[in-house]
Parts: C-alpha cells; sequence; structure tokens
C-alpha cells in the first residue's frame, strides 16, 4: 500500500495532537493554524437543502420484496449521483463487533504516546502511526492522529507495524475487517445494478481487491475554528466504509453544492462513500465527494475508514457501457497501482489528484 517516495523528505516537525491536548496550552502551534480561505465555519446553521444524506437498508437488497428491492436500487442510485455518500443500516454486520473495533481502536489512542510511536508511520508512507500526506516541512497539518494498516493482499502487509497491545486489537482488526470486505462485495453488486450493470461487474473486474484500514483519532480542540481534523479529499478507493465511534462529536462534512454539509450520525449505520475509482469506471455517472473533518472544541472523535480497491495490477478507464456519443470518455485507461502511487505521494488536496485520470481536467 505504501509505495516510499524514493528521495528524502524533509517534513519537519510533527506535533502529536493527542499530547498537544494534553498540554493545555491555548494557543495553536502555527502549523495546525489554516488559512483563512480554509478555516471552517462554525457552527453552520442554516443550509439551503435537505441535509442528511440517503440512508440505504441492505436487508431491502438482500431480501426485500420485488417493490422494496426496486426501491431502494433507484435510492441507492439518487446517492451515489447526487451525493456519491450513503449510510447504510441492516448490514448484517454484527453489532458487537462494532463495539469491538472502536473499543480496540481507542485503546490503541489511549496509550503512552512512546507505545504507539513504536510503530512509526515513516514520511512518505501511509501505514503505521502518524499522520499520512505530509510532503513538506510548510505543510500545513491536521489535528488528527492517524493508525493505518493493509491488509489484503498479504503482500501490503507489514507485520512490524502490528501492535501487540492492546492483545485483542490485531484478532478485532482481522475480523472486523473480513465482515467488512463482505459488506463491500455486496454494496459493489447492487451498485452495479443501479447502473444498470451485471452485478458481478465489478468483482469480476478487480482481482484480489487491495484493503486497507484507517484509524483517525480527533482530540477535542481548544479553537475549531483555526484547525481542520482532516483535510479536504476524495478517496482513491473504489469503496470507503467509515464507522464513526457512537456518542462522538459530529465531524464528517461534505461539500455539496460548495457548501459544507455536516453527516448527521444514524446509530448502528455506516457510511459510505463512492471513490475515485468507481468516478472513473462510470465515467464521472458516479463521483466521489469532496470531505473532510473538522474538530470540536470539547469532545474527542474517532473514526475506523475501511479502503477497499481494485488489486493494483489491473487497468483502469471508464467502463464501455458508461460511454456513448452523448458522454465521452472523460478518464484515460491507466493502471490502479500507479494511481494508488500517486494518490499516496501527493498531499491531500480536494480532488485535484483525480487530475491525473481526467483527459481535460477543467472541464470534468
Ligand atoms: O473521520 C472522518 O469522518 C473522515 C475520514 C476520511 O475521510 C478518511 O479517512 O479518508
Ligand atoms: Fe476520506
Amino acid at each position: 500500500m505504501a509505495p516510499v517516495l524514493e528521495f528524502p523528505l524533509n517534513v519537519g516537525q510533527i506535533d502529536d495532537v493527542q499530547e498537544l491536548k494534553k498540554s493545555q496550552k491555548t494557543k495553536i502551534p502555527n502549523r495546525f493554524v489554516r488559512d483563512l480561505s480554509e478555516r471552517p465555519m462554525l457552527p453552520i446553521t442554516a443550509l439551503p437543502f435537505s441535509s442528511s444524506i440517503p440512508v440505504i437498508d441492505l436487508a431491502k437488497l438482500m431480501k426485500g420484496n420485488k417493490e422494496e428491492f426496486h426501491y431502494e436500487i433507484l435510492k441507492l442510485s439518487a446517492s451515489c449521483e447526487e451525493w456519491g455518500f450513503f449510510q447504510v443500516i441492516n448490514h448484517e454486520i454484527n453489532l458487537d463487533l462494532l463495539d469491538k473495533i472502536e473499543k480496540v481502536a481507542t485503546e490503541f489512542f489511549m496509550l503512552p504516546v512512546e507505545e504507539k510511536q513504536k510503530y512509526p508511520m515513516a514520511p512518505g508512507t501511509v501505514q503505521g502511526y502518524g499522520q499520512a500526506f505530509v510532503f513538506s516541512e510548510d505543510q500545513k497539518l491536521d489535528w488528527c492522529n492517524m493508525f493505518a494498516l493493509g491488509l489484503v493482499p498479504h503482500s501490503i502487509r507489514n507485520p512490524k507495524l502490528w501492535p501487540t497491545n492492546p492483545p485483542m486489537f490485531s484478532d478485532t482488526v482481522e475480523t472486523y475487517s473480513t465482515e467488512i470486505r463482505k459488506l463491500c462485495k455486496h454494496l459493489l453488486q447492487f451498485i452495479a445494478l443501479s447502473l444498470g450493470l451485471n452485478g458481478n461487474v465489478f468483482e469480476e473486474m478487480f482481482g484480489e481487491s487491495v484493503q486497507a484500514i484507517r484509524m483517525n483519532y480527533y482530540p477535542a480542540c481548544p479553537r475549531p475554528d483555526l484547525v481542520l481534523g482532516l483535510s479536504p479529499h476524495s478517496d482513491g478507493s473504489a469503496l470507503t466504509v467509515l464507522q464513526q465511534g457512537k456518542g462522538n462529536a459530529v465531524g464528517l462534512q461534505i461539500l455539496k453544492n460548495n457548501t459544507w454539509v455536516p453527516i448527521q450520525p444514524v446509530p448502528n449505520a455506516l457510511v459510505i462513500n463512492i471513490g475515485d475509482t468507481v468516478e472513473v469506471l462510470t465515467n464521472g455517472r458516479y463521483k466521489s465527494s469532496e470531505h473532510r473533518a473538522v474538530t470540536h472544541k470539547q469532545k474527542d472523535r474517532l473514526s475506523i475508514v475501511t479502503f477497499y480497491a481494485p488489486s493494483y495490477d489491473i487497468e483502469i478507464g471508464p467502463m464501455p457501457e458508461m460511454v456513448d456519443e452523448r458522454s465521452p470518455s472523460k478518464y484515460r485507461r491507466y493502471n490502479h497501482g500507479e494511481y494508488s502511487r500517486h494518490y499516496v505521494t501527493n498531499k491531500l488536496q480536494g480532488k485535484k489528484t483525480l487530475d491525473f485520470a481526467k483527459i481535460a481536467p477543467e472541464t470534468v
């Protein structure tokens, strides 16, 4: 998962934000203070349109009657076209398992910093504990501690980065990820059907899909108006599954019609978003949405994020069924591994990373 850049990177001092919080200083270090244009406007009061992303009932897709299935598929296709995001309920993942992954993730982040730093995320890489996507010493930092692991295929695993503490951490990640993988496969089937395609089209194309997990911990911040939890970006995956910590602050926001819309968590639901890869495959009919995370003055927040993407060796481009005279190809063909490398070796900057794939970047 983590192609290392070939030159030594000088990323400067990256403060651990949980340690900053513990120090109880009210002044935010300059590297975290965003330029005016990037600062979150908090709180968002009135939105010009409905601010809740659609909720898809997986049970209706898996075992609903004909009408329920049809209605839910239409809702799915509208969610993917209009939002690039939805929440899924009745996802068949044991709720205890969701609690358990949250528990071990929180326990990990609560460990002393020296213990967490035994699994360091080296500059320019995306696995381990630290802050990903930092490439220079003048780049602004996110108010977030991350811990990330590559999972599938096994060749992307780095066993040295798998924590032995908390003791149940690694087993829980394995069980959780197996279940999330099944969910991704089901969702991609229904996404294919919602496009009028054969349900197996993605599965057959993807080979052994790449899967990675990232846990993001956003401690409360004395000045949430000055910082960002996570910089605006779209995901490079095909599909992303995001679990928000129970009872945490609201923090995820989606850019829709030039407005940052907060995502209100639905109990026991998982948030799903379309990644850049599905945008390319569908020739832009389903688009990845730009999103970011903001922080909260009193509350910490945890998110557990799974990225599911095609095997690195496959070639990607708009599917022939998605291209015709009225919708000519907007994206070129490229090797997915190359895109992944491009994605993880550039800072997060909205949807700019996807210019890599666009035939005429300014027009899509
Ligand atoms: O924490 C969140 O809600 C957003 C996380 C996210 O977008 C990511 O990890 O790619
Ligand atoms: Fe994301």
